[in-house]
């Protein structure tokens, strides 16, 4: 196993009842990053699994995974539940300065870690998967349903960054950019968004990766009306974030065109102006 100094890599996992996809998802990573045109080494990698008391075997796994040599560890959550917090847990407990949060369920393909993680760098500290570029596609697979959603997501976003699909997922962040993130909403799925706007990350440092979305085969989506409300809570509070100076300003400026106006109307009816 790599000594622990030189992880410069980190692949956060959040995951729930995933047991079935963690040895695939793994194993498919490392042997991304040992194919000899990985732009990244497999010994400075570590993926970290952040679990929320599953009690599927997935402790189990993560042990024998290994005692085979895999740089895996994984956390266990008993006192807190839900994706985002898992992920900032995941990036709390990350050693190397390239974090990577991607989900368990093999619908970011483990094939493009190594791109991934190479893109980021202290020019380009936020890199973000999309599955709306060039050459790429959704599975054709994934529900109707879940579409609408999406785009309905993406497009009520557009207004706050330029990213291109900033509910993908499959995301990357310098440490030095999260640790510049104060208050962030760990609600919900929806963790990149506010990283995207909390972290001050500007449109030119955001490298984009498309990427084609597969579908769940093991497992189950934990995706319920709950998750859906709590992203239009976090929508409302990152609109409050990003425009309420925007909007004291124009309030403080109609306050003083109305003040002129009353002036200038007031002083062209007292008896001064009027005797002149
Ligand atoms: N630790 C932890 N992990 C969780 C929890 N809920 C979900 N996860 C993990 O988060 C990942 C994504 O959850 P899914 O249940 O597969 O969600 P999805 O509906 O497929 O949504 C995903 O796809 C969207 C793209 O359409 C993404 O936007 C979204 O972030 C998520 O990745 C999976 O690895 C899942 O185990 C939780 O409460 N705790
Ligand atoms: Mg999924």
């Amino acid at each position: 196993m790599a000594s622990q100094q030189s992880i410069q890599y980190s692949v956060v996992v959040p995951a729930y009842r995933e047991n079935g996809n963690i040895r695939p998802l793994v194993t498919r990573i490392f042997a991304a990053l040992r194919r000899i045109d990985s732009p990244v080494p497999a010994e400075q990698t570590e993926i970290i699994i952040v679990d929320d008391n599953s009690r599927d075997g997935s402790v189990e796994n993560v042990q024998s995974l290994q005692q085979e040599g895999y740089n895996v560890r994984i956390v266990v959550r008993t006192t807190e539940r839900g994706l985002s917090s898992a992920v900032v847990r995941g990036f709390q407990e990350s050693r190397g300065d390239n974090m990577l949060c991607m989900d368990a369920d093999l619908q970011h393909p483990p094939e493009y870690v190594p791109t991934m993680l190479a893109s980021l760098s202290p020019t380009h500290t936020f890199v973000l998967g999309t599955r709306y570029g060039k050459g790429v596609e959704m599975d054709k697979d994934w529900p109707m349903y879940r579409r609408i959603i999406s785009s309905g997501a993406r497009l009520l976003a557009l207004p706050l960054t330029t990213a291109s699909d900033p509910m993908s997922g499959f995301f990357g962040i310098r440490k030095e950019s999260f640790l510049k993130a104060k208050t962030l909403n760990s609600q919900g799925f929806k963790i990149a968004l506010d990283l995207l706007i909390k972290s001050h990350i500007p449109p030119y440092a955001i490298a984009e990766v498309p990427f084609s979305f597969g579908v769940r085969s093991e497992g189950e989506s934990k995706l319920t009306g709950k998750v859906m409300i709590k992203y239009l809570e976090q929508l409302a509070e990152l609109y409050w974030y990003k425009f309420s100076a925007l909007v004291v300003f124009i309030i403080f400026f109609l306050f003083i065109a109305f003040f002129l106006l009353l002036r200038t109307w007031f002083g062209s009816l007292s008896p001064d102006a009027q005797n002149k």
